[in-house]
């Protein structure tokens, strides 16, 4: 725990990872909690609106009872375990059973459809899965081209191919014997999520949960305190709602609100927070963007905020502190390396426009495309040094990709960044993103911000795309707000908005309008796809 009061750089200097060799997921989020006190692990928002209670010793009796049943049905320790279902408690049952078996979990999101679903599991060679109706339903397309899948549990209860989870459970003992794991071991296959390319599966160990645990404490401000109750609408299959959220929580004692969302419906997610007494949010960006729309409910109690995934953003920042009391804390990892860099507004001042610093326990570098350690304010990749907990143990089946993946000793996240003196760190952009315009270099996400704060638009993406005087030139899409109708005065507007805001050399000299942008599962704008669609039409 960082203690409160001290200031970043002592916090960062003090600490010292205490990674044990042998580390079990499923035994620190739950069984060690499992006293018999009955203390409260999830709150299931069910979708009736009834509230369903769960403490730590239901959930441990259930996740030994499906542990058991999964070797009764001759899954073992390496298998690969599928988990396609929403923010229920059968998905963390299935993930605590899968930690306990010493089995590797793979979580999957609800809204995947058949072929993305296909890949994965396909991909990691899944030997059981664990779904409900809506997942078994996509599955039937694609259930004979996967071979290795011996075993399909269904939380909705027996059908063709499937057996009736809850059924198999009531059968088995609830007692189990975790398999005794080294915190090295592998747990979890969690893919990326394809916002520049195929999805990779990012092979975890157990330890990646205590890897996460300062950076919880640090951007989450403190936490767990008493009276915390947790609630992210970032799908439990992201890392983010995973790992900065779920397991975190448990681990600490803290309960869950769960809620399956189907879509993101801002007003409900006010109303949500409101009258569960939510403490502690973990909300991305887009999650962000949408609510500043809505009208925020009365009596809001939160005390700490996160999101990342993506640029956050002055304009998202400053409307946080507003509606909710307090700062928004922003993230940044990725897949492989999640939650290296935070802010804390406990800890150092908040500065729009910068993701923060290193957590601490993280050596964070921007290097030059050597692997030197470039000195502040120039601008380079990102890399994380190994060893850190929290970084992966190589991407499923890939070697190479593995290795393309570290110069030496460093991680390369493949983000552009640039390390201030104050020691924060400004995005630029994926190096796919960054814009090289004029001889300068610029990045997507301080134009972005600065669109969307303009009260005509909703969303704003902002790419290169090809010119050949000036390499690339700055192009913004934009959706406008309902009611906004666009035209060429407004794309006149926003242009001379950035020149004002921004930079003369930055500004948008084409701007186009659509009605929505593409997005992956977690919500990222997905930038590639956008310059492709874009890259043949002629710039005004
Ligand atoms: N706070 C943040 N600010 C800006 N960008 C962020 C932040 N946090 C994360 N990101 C971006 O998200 C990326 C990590 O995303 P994730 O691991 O989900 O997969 P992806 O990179 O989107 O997918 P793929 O690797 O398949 O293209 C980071 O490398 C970075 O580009």
């Amino acid at each position: 725990m960082l203690p409160a009061g001290d200031s970043y750089d002592s916090v960062r200097a003090a600490f010292r990872w205490q990674i044990p060799s042998r580390f079990n997921i499923g035994v620190a989020c739950c069984d060690a909690w499992a006293d018999g006190s009955n203390r409260l692990a999830l709150l299931h928002l069910r979708a009736d609106g009834r509230l369903e209670p769960l403490s730590f010793d239901a959930l441990k009796a259930a996740s030994n009872r499906l542990a058991n049943a999964l070797r009764a049905q001759g899954i073992a320790r390496g298998d690969r375990i599928g988990v396609l279902l929403p923010q229920v408690p059968e998905a963390a049952i299935a993930h605590l059973a899968a930690y306990k078996l010493g089995a590797i979990a793979v979580p999957l999101f609800q809204l995947f459809g058949e072929d993305a679903l296909e890949y994965r599991l396909r991909d990691c060679g899944a030997a059981a899965l664990v779904t409900d109706a809506t997942g078994l339903a996509k599955l039937a397309a694609i259930r004979a081209r996967l071979p290795a899948l011996r075993l399909i549990l269904s939380a909705d209860g027996a059908a063709e191919g499937a057996l009736d989870l809850h059924g198999l459970m009531a059968c088995a003992s609830d007692a189990f014997t975790p398999v005794d794991t080294a915190a090295d071991d592998p747990a979890l296959i969690i893919y990326t999520s394809g916002t520049t390319g195929a999805p990779k599966g990012a092979l975890h160990a157990h330890r990646v949960l205590l890897g996460h645990l300062p950076g919880v404490e640090m951007p989450q401000e403190l936490f767990p305190k008493p009276g915390d109750l947790f609630w992210t609408p970032a799908d439990w299959a992201w890392i983010g709602g995973l790992l900065d959220v779920l397991l975190p929580s448990l681990f600490h004692g803290v309960p869950v609100l769960a809620h399956r969302m189907a879509k993101f419906d801002p007003d409900f997610a006010f109303r949500l927070m409101a009258e569960h007494g939510v403490r502690n949010a973990f909300l991305p960006p887009t999650a962000l963007k949408l609510l500043r729309g809505a009208p925020p409910a009365p009596g809001l109690r939160l005390r700490s905020i996160g999101s990342g995934g993506e640029t956050l953003g002055a304009e998202l920042l400053d409307w946080g502190r507003a509606t909710f009391g307090c700062a928004i804390n922003e993230f940044y990892g990725q897949t492989e390396c999640n939650l290296v860099v935070s802010n804390c507004s406990t800890l150092m001042p908040i500065r729009p426009g910068r993701m923060g610093r290193p957590v601490p326990g993280h050596a964070v570098a921007v290097l030059d495309a050597a692997g030197r350690p470039l000195p502040p304010g120039e601008a380079g990749t990102v890399a994380i040094r190994r060893p850190d907990p929290v970084m992966f143990l190589g991407y499923w089946n890939n070697p190479e990709a593995t290795a393309a993946k570290f110069i030496g000793d460093w991680l390369l996240t493949g983000d552009q960044a640039v390390l201030e003196e104050d020691g924060y760190l400004r995005f630029l952009g994926r190096d796919d993103d960054v814009i090289t315009s004029a001889g300068y270099r610029i990045g997507p996400g301080e134009i972005e911000d600065c669109l969307t704060a303009h009260p005509a638009v909703a969303m704003a993406a902002v790419i290169g795309l090809p010119d050949a005087l000036r390499t690339e030139i700055v192009t913004a899409i934009i959706v406008p707000k309902p009611g906004i109708v666009p035209d060429a005065a407004l794309a006149a507007e926003l242009q001379a908005h950035v020149r004002q805001r921004v930079a003369g050399h930055a500004y948008p000299r084409r701007v186009e309008f659509v009605e929505a942008l593409p997005l992956t599962a977690t919500g990222k704008i997905m930038r590639g796809a956008l310059r492709r669609q874009f890259s043949g039409g002629a710039a005004p």
